[in-house]
């Protein structure tokens, strides 16, 4: 009874372990040889590089144009949506991207109450709502998706070959910050110089250095938007500005990077960066005012608008004359001004960022000239769309705040104010 039972186990555990040496062959040799087959079936580099799929220095360089096929024969990406105020209704329209620039594909109309079964309907594809086919609404719903996942980035810039004669290339300006200063006006102002080449579709923050940072250089660059020889490329990250590692992080790519800082007055910005942060279920008094004591509290949100705290960290690995300091409430009210600056400090043309600039009274903002105008549905029929401002969330009406929590906060900030005005050999008019 034993002598059998042996020689069948001895039998069974023979052919179990043949079975896994051949199962593990096979994996070795069919599963790389597949992963390689996919990539090259893309005839692409990988379009997120993990920390272990670095580009080599050979995949750094631009991206020969030769093997991709034409631009024609592949789907617009929706790569920006901008709000339109008419007739007091906010429209939303979604922009497309190709090699030759952004430009407006399709219209809605847009209220808040319907923003999330807009955007639902983005994610979950309702191919009925969009005429541009179901290829299209496809490629909207990934990358609306990769908007809510921090890995997003690339694919709306990989999809997409340089027109001739340009590349993606690093940054020779980067807008770091103060987050709720007016960044994004002031990125997509100078959008509309012909001499600059701006990172501005959606998600227009790359966080390079204080996020992606493992991604290599390589993954950097392929973020940028195409740009010729004589382009100035420019991006904006105003996390960039607070975070620790980012100065000497940047340096090391590019030593000679001019650095854009917007300050706005510390106060607005405060209120500005709680609405935008905080589900508002604390009072912004609460929030950042210790009644009990009379103290300040020093929240995230104050200590971020301790500006020279920050932009004394910048000073220890860049020179002073590397850094442009824009005044974010003039940028409001005269952007022009400020945008003749910035086109100095960059050593571009001076007075085209502002040219299709024009004020609405509406939003209460400067907002911009479209090239076509473009025809949407309202209550009483068609209305032509010749501006486009900046989203719902840029420009928002600011909660009346008591007034002994503005004074206690004006008075905690203006020392800090002194040093940041001596630091940078430039005063602001914040003591209104
Ligand atoms: N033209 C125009 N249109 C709309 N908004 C404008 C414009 N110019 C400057 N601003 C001011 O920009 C503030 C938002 O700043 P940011 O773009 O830096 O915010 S963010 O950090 O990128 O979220 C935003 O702040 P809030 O007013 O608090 O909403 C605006 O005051």
């Amino acid at each position: 009874m034993v002598e059998p039972t042996r020689g069948i186990l001895r039998r069974y555990l023979l052919a179990t372990a043949a079975g896994g040496l051949f199962l593990f062959v096979c994996m070795a040799t069919v599963l790389p040889a597949r992963r390689t087959n996919s990539r090259q079936a893309r005839g692409d580099k990988p379009l997120i590089y993990t920390a272990d799929d670095r580009p080599s220095a050979a995949d750094d360089q631009p991206s020969a144009v030769a093997d991709r096929p034409p631009v024609a024969d592949r789907p617009f990406v929706a790569a920006d949506w901008a709000d339109v105020v008419a007739d007091g209704i906010l429209i939303n329209f979604t922009r497309a991207r190709d090699g030759n620039g952004s430009f407006p594909v399709a219209v809605q109309r847009r209220n808040d109450d319907d923003r999330r079964s807009s955007i639902e309907s983005k994610l979950h594809g309702d191919p009925g709502s969009n005429p541009a086919s179901e290829k299209s609404s496809e490629v909207k719903r990934r990358r609306v998706t990769k908007l809510r996942d921090t890995y997003y980035v690339n694919e709306a810039t990989r999809e997409y070959d340089c027109a001739a004669d340009t590349r993606r290339r690093l940054p020779d300006c980067v807008i770091i910050g103060f987050r709720k200063c007016g960044t994004m006006a002031l990125l997509r102002m100078l959008g509309q110089h012909p001499g600059i080449a701006v990172r501005d579709w959606s998600p227009v923050e790359v966080n390079f250095f204080n996020r992606h940072y493992d991604r290599g250089v390589g993954w950097y660059r392929e973020s940028m938007p195409c740009s010729s020889s004589d382009q100035i490329t420019i991006e904006k990250s105003p996390r960039y500005v607070i975070d620790v590692a980012t100065p000497e992080r940047m340096s090391a790519v590019n030593r000679r990077m001019k650095l854009i800082v917007v300050l706005r007055e510390p106060v607005a910005r405060t209120v500005s960066d709680y609405l935008e942060h905080n589900d508002r279920s604390v009072a912004f008094e609460s929030l950042t005012y210790d009644a009990d004591v009379g103290r300040v509290r020093l929240t995230a949100g104050v200590n971020e608008s301790v500006y020279h705290a920050h932009v004394a960290r910048w000073l220890r690995h860049f020179p002073r004359r590397q850094f442009l300091f824009v005044d974010g409430d003039a940028l409001v009210r005269q952007p022009a001004t400020q945008l003749r600056r910035v086109e100095e400090f960059l050593g571009v043309t001076q007075g085209e960022a502002q040219r299709r600039l024009v004020y609405n009274k509406e939003k209460g903002f400067f907002c911009f000239k479209v090239n076509e105008a473009v025809k949407v549905k309202v209550k009483d029929g068609d209305r032509s769309i010749d501006q486009e401002c900046l989203g719902g969330k840029k420009g928002r009406k600011h909660p009346d705040v008591a007034p002994e929590v503005t004074h206690s906060l004006r008075r905690m900030f203006a020392p800090h104010n002194e040093i940041m005005f001596e630091m940078i050999g430039r005063r602001f008019d914040w003591n209104r």
